[in-house]
This record gives structure tokens, C-alpha cells and sequence, in this order.
């Protein structure tokens, strides 16, 4: 299946009967993604972020404008319950997500409620498990797993249910650096294997391995480029308090600086590469 998600001019109000011009959420956004997209949403706190993420799988409905999959404008409690099947959403903390005593169950738990038979089950729990990284800890319990092994286990727990779009909403900012890895990976992953990715962060060195990036300040698309076009630019993001990822910010004052560098700098390693061999 493949799904295209088309915000059209959406604003979003917490309250809406308020009628406070400055508490909106989210302020007039237009965005698409297509099947099969990596994409980043980037901001600071209170950017909207979050707010955007559960706009786009049907968590919160628009105060205007519309929500429209595959050409249909989601209006109904109906529709929005066959969107969360579509898109699967991943949240910071994963003891917010997983509620089940072993890590089988945990991941069977969304399939039940989706009264998936039982044959289907036997053949996609192990299929995620794998995927993850956690077979053989089916019997686990999963308040003794790492913290890093429960973000995995919340994203078996989603994609169990055969998402096409997968939202990662900080999903990486309570991990430490191998766990964060690991979940980059598996982003990686499941994004060459057809699943658009919509990964949430304020950290830019995450945003840029996506191949898109949306800039959202005070609830508004800032911008919404390429990541070569951004790579470019990239300066451009202290405007709306965000960091320029330092192994960008030293190939662009090294070009600045006259050297002829030879491929693009976008890791600690290929700097150190490139610099031993222009010494
Ligand atoms: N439950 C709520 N009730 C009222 N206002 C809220 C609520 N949640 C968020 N807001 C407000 O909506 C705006 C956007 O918040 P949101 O959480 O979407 O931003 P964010 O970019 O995800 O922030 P963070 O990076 O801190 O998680 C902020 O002004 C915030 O104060």
C-alpha cells in the first residue's frame, strides 16, 4: 500500500475557544510526503513539533483547514481509526508505549486490538522481533530490558501493525549515543524498505540523514528544502535557534578558507580522513 499525506493550510488550537491569536499550535501549514520519504521535522521547544506528529496520524483533528490521505479529507472517527493503522507512531518515552508483562505479548497487544487471527500473529511477531533486533527475548520482561532494547520494542509493538508511514517523535533523545545509533540505523532500514519516515527532532545532526528537512518556528513551515540545498545553507538555521551540525560547519569554513575539499564532510571520521590527506 502506499499513502500520501497532504496537510492543507492546517491550524491547530489547543483551545480554540480562547481565541487567542498567539496560542496557536500550529499556524497555516501546508505540507506533503509522499510514499517512501525520509524526512525530518526540525525545531526548538514549542516549535510544534509534536503537535504537528499527532495532526498527521489523526491523534488531534485540525481547528482548521483539512488532513486529506490518498486524495480523501479525513473527517470522521472512522477514518482517523484506519489512519492510525496506516501511520505508526513511535513516541520519546517507550514505558509510555509498551504495556504488556513479556515482550511477545507487548507486540501481540496492538495486533489483538486489531483482531489480527492468530496465524497472521505467529508469522509477523517474529518477522519484528528480527527486524529490531530483539529475537530470542520473547519471554523477557520489559521493564528489565535497556532503554535503548525498549524503544526497539515499542517500534516492534508498531510496526507489527504494518504501517506504510512511521513518525519517530524524539524518539532518540532519552537514549545514549549506542542506542540512539541503533535506532538511526533502523530508520535507515526501514526506510529503504518503502516505509516514509517522519522523524521528529530538535537535534540537526539527526535531521540531516534524512534526505528532506522541515523547518517549524512558533507553529509555521520556515522552510522546507532538500538536505543537499540545506547543506548549503545551513547557517540559515541559527535564525530559528537551531545548531548548525558542527562537521558541516567546519566543511563550509574550510571551504570558505580556500580548500579544495574532495567529497562532503558529514561525519567526524571523513573529516579526519580529508584533513590527513590534504596535510
Ligand atoms: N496540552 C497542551 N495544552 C496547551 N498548549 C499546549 C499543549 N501542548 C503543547 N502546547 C503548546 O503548543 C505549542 C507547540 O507545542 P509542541 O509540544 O507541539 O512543540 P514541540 O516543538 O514539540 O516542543 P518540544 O520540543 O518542547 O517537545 C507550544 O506553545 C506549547 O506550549
Amino acid at each position: 500500500m502506499a499513502t500520501e499525506i497532504s496537510l492543507e493550510n492546517v491550524w491547530f488550537h489547543y483551545y480554540p475557544q480562547t481565541e487567542s491569536r498567539e496560542k496557536w499550535a500550529i499556524q497555516g501549514v501546508d505540507l506533503i510526503f509522499q510514499q517512501g520519504e525520509y524526512v525530518s521535522i526540525i525545531g526548538s521547544n514549542g516549535s510544534g513539533k509534536s503537535s504537528l506528529a499527532c495532526l498527521i496520524n489523526g491523534l488531534f483533528i485540525p481547528t482548521n483547514g483539512n488532513l486529506v490521505i490518498n486524495g480523501q479529507h479525513i473527517e470522521d472517527d472512522q477514518g482517523r481509526w484506519e489512519l492510525k493503522q496506516r501511520i505508526g507512531m513511535v513516541f520519546q518515552n517507550p514505558d509510555n508505549q509498551i504495556v504488556a508483562p513479556s515482550v511477545l505479548d507487548d507486540v501481540a497487544f496492538g495486533l489483538e486490538n486489531l483482531g489480527v487471527a492468530r496465524e497472521e500473529m505467529q508469522k509477523r511477531i517474529p518477522h519484528v522481533l528480527e527486524l529490531v533486533g530483539l529475537s530470542g527475548l520473547e519471554k523477557k520482561e520489559p521493564h528489565h530490558l535497556s532503554g535503548g532494547q525498549k524503544q526497539r520494542l515499542a517500534i516492534a509493538g508498531v510496526l507489527a501493525m504494518q504501517p506504510d508511514v512511521l513518525i519517530f517523535d524524539e524518539s532518540t533523545s532519552m537514549l545514549d549515543p549506542d542506542g540512539r545509533h541503533h535506532i538511526l540505523q533502523l530508520m535507515r532500514k526501514l526506510h529503504l524498505s518503502g516505509k516514509t519516515i517522519i522523524h521528529i527532532t530538535h537535534q540537526a545532526t539527526e535531521a540531516f540523514l534524512a534526505d528532506r528537512l522541515v523547518v517549524l518556528n512558533k507553529g509555521k513551515v520556515m522552510l522546507d528544502q532538500n538536505r543537499e540545498a540545506l547543506y548549503a545553507n545551513s547557517a540559515q538555521l541559527t535564525n530559528w535557534g537551531l545548531d548548525v551540525p558542527i562537521s558541516i560547519e567546519l566543511h563550509q569554513n574550510l571551504l570558505a578558507k580556500g580548500w579544495n575539499l574532495s567529497h562532503r564532510i558529514e561525519n567526524e571520521e571523513q573529516l579526519v580522513s580529508e584533513i590527513w590527506t590534504y596535510m
